[in-house]
């Protein structure tokens, strides 16, 4: 008892998230909902209804037995016969009508679900992206997320249902003895125990292989994209992938059913008690009819109610099971959806200097990844002066991409502050201060839309003229490409979808620089904008930049020092550390880290005096 105790205990705990689902589910389907509810009760006692017809049609049957076929004598058959049918035929087209509902429900659950997914998964922290325990919660959110739901309310709806066959049930075995009812409950107290335990148990086991799972559909996509298919045959990887599915999915899938196994056998010893049980009560009965107390309609109706009560009650215990288990994994959902963004607006937003006077500057920077426990950045300071180009290079890892995630508040810092003029980056709103910066990312996206469409998602606030799109194309140097493509601007691009063009790397390079010029931001920040480029199309795109960094504020990160040096400032980075600082040639004049890297990329060291 104790241990049924403490599993209810735990049941309880999962069900405050009941509600919750379900008023999910009334704002995604409120009328299906009321619909289905209905259909539930209704449903629910045509059991009972027909329960009662059987004992009157056996009796009137008993008693029309033997005198003939006369009209006299079918009358009473008959009235209880036409119920019986009306019931049978009710219950039929209920049940399609409730399929009806319920699939027409579960579209709309499913699609006002993903909705909500997605649209936290827009607004959540950067920070989450880069965490294993998010992509964990994101992956569990996923998969439970319109399932589950609809799960939980199709048990729910079971559950309604079984509780009101089973209290017609309960009372009309109630006139037989009030332990009738009492037994029939007890023989499925074992089964809900051990029901509550085993699902308990699939869960943790689900909750513990979450990480697996998302390492098999790593794999699986390492196995099957299209990113991967070159490398997969040059090198040759592909056995060394599958086999490792392979082995993953082996212990996953032996795990799992030794779980079944155990589950199979607990069920068998619960089923087995509930039997002996109703084995009881039938021997109770069949003693009263002996005993001449019972009629042959009191038989059948006893005969159906305990039998029909004992399926009825496996069924609401499932259901009951159901519901746990789908509330244990809704969690999963309701705590995805909870999540609060950390990086959010003060109460009063203060305007964005537009344009910038002075400069963006770190100060005394401080900066941990979170979960790590090493500074990328400590107590650092930089200068970035309004309307200028600022370059900055250094080695890899020296922490420059940190500093956009920082400017662009995907993060804050531990500690210390950026500010623009003065004001520190967190007195304003994060969407106009994300709005006033234009970013070409280190790995840009390569959108599979038309060429078009890849320029214009740089603002999709603003609807661009096809002037406009030729604008940034051509300050990127894309546009003599897209005008070979079939369909110029509007030629699809990828290879995903029928009819598309696949471009190279740097192409899709420049295609993510015209994106991220279209956009009229004051401030533009290029991480390693040509690394894909080849030197001609380095050296034209470079004569362009000014052109369309005139009079915006510009940082530019790279590791090329050819680009560097057309920087109206540059500094040098080491560590997390500014080492460096000047123009190209005072620069080379101080004979640093910089001339060195200057001499080392281009084998010349001339410094102008
Ligand atoms: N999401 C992250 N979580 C933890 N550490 C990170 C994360 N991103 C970067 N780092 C660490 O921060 C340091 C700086 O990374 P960052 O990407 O800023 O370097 P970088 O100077 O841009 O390098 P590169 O020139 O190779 O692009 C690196 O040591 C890196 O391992």
């Amino acid at each position: 008892m104790a241990f049924l105790l403490e599993r209810l205990k735990r049941f309880k705990q999962y069900l405050i998230y009941i509600p919750q689902v379900l008023e999910l589910i009334w704002q995604a389907a409120h009328y299906w909902m009321a619909g289905w509810c209905i259909l539930l009760i209704i449903q629910g006692l045509l059991p009972a209804a027909s329960i009662f017809l059987s004992r009157a049609l056996v009796d009137s049957l008993v008693s029309a037995a033997g005198q003939g076929m006369a009209w006299e004598s079918l009358r009473p058959v008959m009235i209880p016969g036409i119920a019986m049918v009306g019931v049978l035929l009710a219950g039929e087209l209920l049940g399609s009508l409730t399929t009806w509902v319920r699939t027409s429900q579960a579209e709309l659950v499913q699609d006002y679900i993903s909705g909500l997914v997605h649209q936290q998964s827009i607004v959540i922290d950067f920070a989450c992206y880069e965490s294993p325990e998010y992509s964990d919660r994101l992956e569990r959110a996923r998969e439970g997320a319109s399932r589950q739901s609809l799960s939980l309310l199709e048990s729910l709806g079971s559950l309604l249902q079984s509780t009101i066959t089973l209290g017609a049930i309960a009372a009309i075995l109630l006139t037989y003895g009030p332990w009738l009812p009492l037994l029939l409950v007890i023989s499925a107290l074992p089964a809900l125990a051990i029901g509550l335990q085993l699902n308990m148990e699939q869960y943790q086991w689900s909750q513990r292989t979450t990480s697996d799972r998302r390492r098999l559909s790593y794999y699986e996509y390492l196995l099957t994209s299209n990113w991967t298919a070159a490398e997969l045959r040059l090198f040759s990887w592909g056995e060394h992938f599958a086999s490792a599915y392979q082995r993953l999915r082996r212990r996953l899938r032996r795990e799992h059913m030794q779980l079944i196994r155990r589950q199979t056998l607990s069920r068998l010893l619960a089923s087995a008690i509930a039997l002996l049980l109703s084995g009881l009560a039938v021997v109770w009965m069949a003693q009263q009819l002996l005993l001449g107390l019972l009629t042959i309609g009191d038989l059948a109706l006893f005969y159906q109610a305990f039998s029909r009560g004992q399926s009825i009650i496996k069924s609401f215990l499932s259901n009951l099971e159901e519901i746990y288990r789908n509330s244990l994994f809704i969690s999963n959902l309701l705590e995805f959806l909870a999540l609060k963004p950390e990086v959010i607006d003060p109460p009063n937003p203060k305007a964005l200097p537009s344009p910038l006077q002075h400069a963006i500057e770190f100060n005394q920077v401080s900066f941990a990844y979170p979960g790590s426990d090493q500074k990328t950045l400590s107590n650092f300071s930089l200068m970035i002066p309004a309307g200028k180009i600022t370059a900055i290079v250094g080695d890899n890892g020296a922490g420059k991409s940190t500093l956009i995630k920082l400017l662009c508040r995907f993060y804050d810092p531990t500690q210390g502050s950026i500010q623009l003029d003065g004001i520190d980056l967190r007195q304003f709103s994060t969407s106009e201060l994300r709005r006033a910066i234009t970013v070409l990312f280190q790995s840009p996206m390569a959108y599979y839309v038309t060429a078009g469409e890849n320029i214009a998602l740089g603002d999709s606030n603003t609807t661009f003229s096809q002037q406009e799109l030729v604008k940034a194309a051509q300050g990127a140097g894309i546009h003599p490409k897209i005008m070979g493509l079939p369909q110029e601007y509007e030629s699809q691009l990828g290879k995903w979808f029928s009819g598309g063009t696949d471009l190279s790397g740097g192409e899709w390079q420049k295609l993510s620089l015209a994106r991220a010029f279209i956009r009229q931001a004051q401030f533009i920040i290029l991480d390693e904008p040509t690394s894909a480029m080849d030197p001609w199309a380095e050296h034209e795109w470079l004569s362009r930049f000014r052109k369309m960094a005139y009079r915006r504020t510009a940082l530019v990160i790279t590791h090329r020092f050819t680009l560097a040096r057309q920087a109206d400032l540059i500094y040098v980075m080491k560590a997390g550390k500014i080492v460096e600082s000047g123009n190209h040639d005072e620069l080379l004049r101080q004979r640093g880290l910089y001339a060195q890297s200057w001499l080392a990329q281009t084998g010349e060291l001339k410094v102008k005096v």
